[in-house]
């Protein structure tokens, strides 16, 4: 029997998309604790966000932050880190590896130390200069479906959208898909048509 394919929605900053999300196909919900994004949530807002949750995996999405932030979050009861910088896998033993996605920004000659197979999961984004997420543009898929050959459990994610996620799905055939811009109205705003036409996409590829 086909694997269902696993959902992420990500960038979540209202209630009311936290609790649209648990209602649809959503495996995963994210929080971007960068303060540079328009998705930025404060702990104390996480806080909020993750008690409305219920079942569903929480996430929280930082860049290069040290051993005692990524801790406290996981204190306040987030159950993964997805950590989106430049971290070292060391930092990742240190928190425990089944606790981590580590993101790589996708550019020509990607190299995906083999150490992060023991992470839950590795996620693939696109590279852009000048910043570490949430571009909305997707990347040569082509690097997906080859360590996806290799056995990563890979969570596709960079620019997927209701229309392109199910042709994202039958060629990479990946573990899970994130999606973030996609689902969007404005940065941090989902809109709720969206987040059911992704799913329905995911459903049916
Ligand atoms: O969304 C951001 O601003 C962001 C900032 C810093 C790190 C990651 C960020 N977003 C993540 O980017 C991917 C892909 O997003 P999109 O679907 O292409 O918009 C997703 O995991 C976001 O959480």
């Amino acid at each position: 029997m086909e694997r269902k394919v696993k959902v992420k929605f990500c960038g979540l900053t209202r209630e009311e998309d936290v609790v649209k999300a648990r209602e649809l196909c959503v495996s995963y919900v994210g929080f971007v604790m960068y303060p540079k994004s328009p998705r930025y949530v404060s702990k104390e807002r996480l806080k909020e966000l993750i008690t409305i949750a219920g079942d569903v995996l929480k996430v929280a999405v930082v860049v290069n932050l040290p051993y005692e932030d990524l801790r406290e979050l996981l204190d306040m009861g987030v159950d993964l880190l997805q950590l989106h910088g430049d971290e070292d896998p060391s930092i990742a033993f240190r928190v425990g590896m089944d606790r981590v996605i580590k993101a790589f920004r996708v550019k020509d000659g990607l190299r995906v130390d083999p150490v992060w197979r023991e992470a839950h999961a590795v996620l693939l984004d696109t590279h852009k200069e000048g910043t570490y997420g949430g571009t909305g543009e997707t990347f040569n898929w082509d690097v997906a479906v080859s360590l996806v050959r290799q056995g990563y459990r890979i969570i596709l994610s960079g620019g997927l959208t209701p229309q392109n996620v199910g042709e994202a799905i039958k060629k990479v055939k990946p573990y899970g898909v994130d999606v973030s811009s996609g689902i969007e109205l404005s940065p941090g705003v989902k809109d709720h048509k969206k987040m059911e036409e992704f799913c329905h996409a995911v459903e049916n590829p």
